[in-house]
C-alpha cells in the first residue's frame, strides 16, 4: 500500500544484501520523460499508467540482486504477478490507521488515488486508504512473505507500530525471506 514503507524498508535491505534498489514508480516516471505519477494519472490517465508499471516490471523481472519498491497498486493486474514471482515479494502490511497519519504528514499532491474525499485531511485519506486496502487485500496476499508491523508490535508487547524503527522491519523482512527460501529447499 502506498506510504507502508516500501522505498525507506527497501533501501535499508538492499544496503544489507549489498543489492541495489529501484523504485517502480521511478522507472515509470523516466519512461514517461521524467513525468511525476500524479501527472501521468492526471495527463494520460490510470490504465496508461498500468501499462507502463507492467511494462517496467516485466523488464525488473529479468534482473537480478534488485531490491524493487512497486507501486501499491502493481498487486491488481495478475500479469504483475508473473513478474513479481520472478523474485521473492514481500507484503509490508501496515494498519490503515498508520498509513493514514504518515501520509497526511507529508500530504497527498503526490499520491493521485487519494484526491477525491470529503473531509478533514487524515479522515478522507484513511476512508480512501480503507476502501483501497479492502479491494486489495485478497491480492496483497499473494506476496512470497508477509511482515505485520501489528504482529512485531505485539511481539514486543506494544500495541504502537509507530515504535517500529525501518531498520527493525528490514531486518524482520530478511529473516522472514530466508525463512520463506528454506521452506523452497524443503530445509
Ligand atoms: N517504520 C516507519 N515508521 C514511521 N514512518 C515511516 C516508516 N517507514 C516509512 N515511514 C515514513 O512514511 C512515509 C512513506 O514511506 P515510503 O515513501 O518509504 O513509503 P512507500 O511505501 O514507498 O510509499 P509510496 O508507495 O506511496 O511511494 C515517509 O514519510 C517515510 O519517512
Ligand atoms: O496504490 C496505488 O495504486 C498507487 C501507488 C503509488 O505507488 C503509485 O504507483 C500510484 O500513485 C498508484
Amino acid at each position: 500500500m502506498m506510504g507502508s514503507g516500501k522505498t525507506t524498508v527497501g533501501k535499508i535491505l538492499s544496503q544489507v544484501l549489498s543489492y541495489l534498489f529501484f523504485d517502480s514508480d521511478a522507472l515509470v516516471e523516466e519512461e514517461v520523460d521524467g513525468t511525476a505519477v500524479a501527472d501521468i494519472f492526471k495527463h494520460n490517465g490510470e490504465p496508461f499508467f498500468r501499462n507502463k508499471e507492467t511494462e517496467v516490471l516485466r523488464k525488473l523481472s529479468m534482473m537480478h540482486r534488485y531490491v524493487i519498491s512497486t507501486g501499491g497498486g502493481a498487486v491488481v493486474r495478475p500479469i504483475n504477478w508473473k513478474y513479481m514471482q520472478q523474485g521473492i515479494s514481500v507484503w509490508l502490511d501496515v494498519p490503515v490507521e498508520a498509513l493514514a497519519q504518515r501520509i497526511t504528514a507529508v500530504g497527498t499532491d503526490s499520491r493521485p488515488l487519494l484526491h477525491y474525499e470529503e473531509g478533514d485531511a487524515y479522515t478522507k485519506t484513511f476512508m480512501r486508504l480503507s476502501a483501497l486496502f479492502k479491494e486489495r487485500s485478497e491480492a496483497y496476499a499473494n506476496a512470497n512473505v508477509k511482515v505485520s508491523l501489528e504482529n512485531m508490535a505485539a511481539k514486543l508487547g506494544s500495541r504502537d507500530e509507530s515504535d517500529l524503527s525501518p531498520t527493525a522491519i528490514a531486518m524482520e523482512a530478511l529473516e522472514q525471506i530466508k525463512g520463506f527460501l528454506m521452506g523452497e529447499d524443503g530445509c
